[in-house]
């Protein structure tokens, strides 16, 4: 749980210009992502023959290559590009929304290799994960600054890896700058996981 919300909402922002700002394209930061969740995921299959050492060489010099570009997060592309699936992020779960409102969020969320916990089942981390996020687009939708202070998971079923699961949200509860929510994460019937969380809206002047 990491992220913090932004005043503007999503739909008042540019992504282009993000991109542009930090000197990228649109469609090239897109790609990368994207190359960088097919990597990790074949990090984490990889048996003893993977050239290990050739990789490591290759890593440090795309590394090295990034190092100059560092930006403060206010610049930063990596999360804030809401026109893709992913937020242009590899830190969660793949969620590609397929319905964002002020009070639910719906879509397919899909675990790679990468979020392996142990046969066949995702992490048992990765999952609040997903929640946070999937919470967090439906707080996002309502303009406001909030974070979670609380995410309740309880695990039903495994998790499994690689295959599309659903995933829904809703707020339940609006209490002054309390919301409370619930989420669900299925795969088909079964139902894997369910949470409940409390986002707090900040107030006036908190960081
Ligand atoms: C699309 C993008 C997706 C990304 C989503 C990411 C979202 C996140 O992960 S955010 C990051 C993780 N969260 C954090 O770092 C939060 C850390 N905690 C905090 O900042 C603060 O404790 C915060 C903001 C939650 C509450 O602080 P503050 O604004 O001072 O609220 P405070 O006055 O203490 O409490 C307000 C109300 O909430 C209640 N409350 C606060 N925390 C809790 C809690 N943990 N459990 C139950 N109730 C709580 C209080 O009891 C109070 O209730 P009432 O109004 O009825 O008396």
């Amino acid at each position: 749980m990491l992220a913090l919300f932004r005043v503007d909402p999503p739909a008042t922002r540019s992504r282009e210009a993000k991109c542009q700002h930090a000197g990228m394209s649109v469609d090239g930061y897109r790609a990368m992502t994207s190359a960088l969740r097919d990597f990790l995921d074949l990090v984490a299959t990889a048996g003893p023959g993977a050239d290990v050492d050739a990789l490591t060489t290759d890593l440090r010099r795309w590394t090295d290559r990034l190092a100059p570009h560092r930006v403060d997060e206010s610049r930063r592309v990596f999360g804030e590009r809401f026109d893709l699936p992913d937020r242009g992020q590899t830190m969660t779960p793949l969620f590609v929304p397929r319905l964002v409102t002020t009070v639910r969020a719906e879509g397919v969320a899909r675990f790679g290799e990468y979020f392996l916990g142990s046969n066949g089942a995702a992490h048992g981390g990765a999952v609040p994960l997903l929640f946070d996020e999937v919470l967090g687009h439906v707080v996002l939708a309502r303009g406001l600054r909030a974070r979670t202070a609380y995410l309740h998971t309880e695990y039903r079923a495994i998790t499994p890896i690689g295959r599309d699961l659903t995933v829904r949200a809703r707020v339940d509860r609006v209490s002054g700058r309390k919301l409370f929510l619930t989420a669900e994460l299925s795969d088909g019937d079964a139902v894997c996981a369910e949470s409940e969380a409390l986002f707090v809206e900040l107030r006036d002047g908190a960081p």
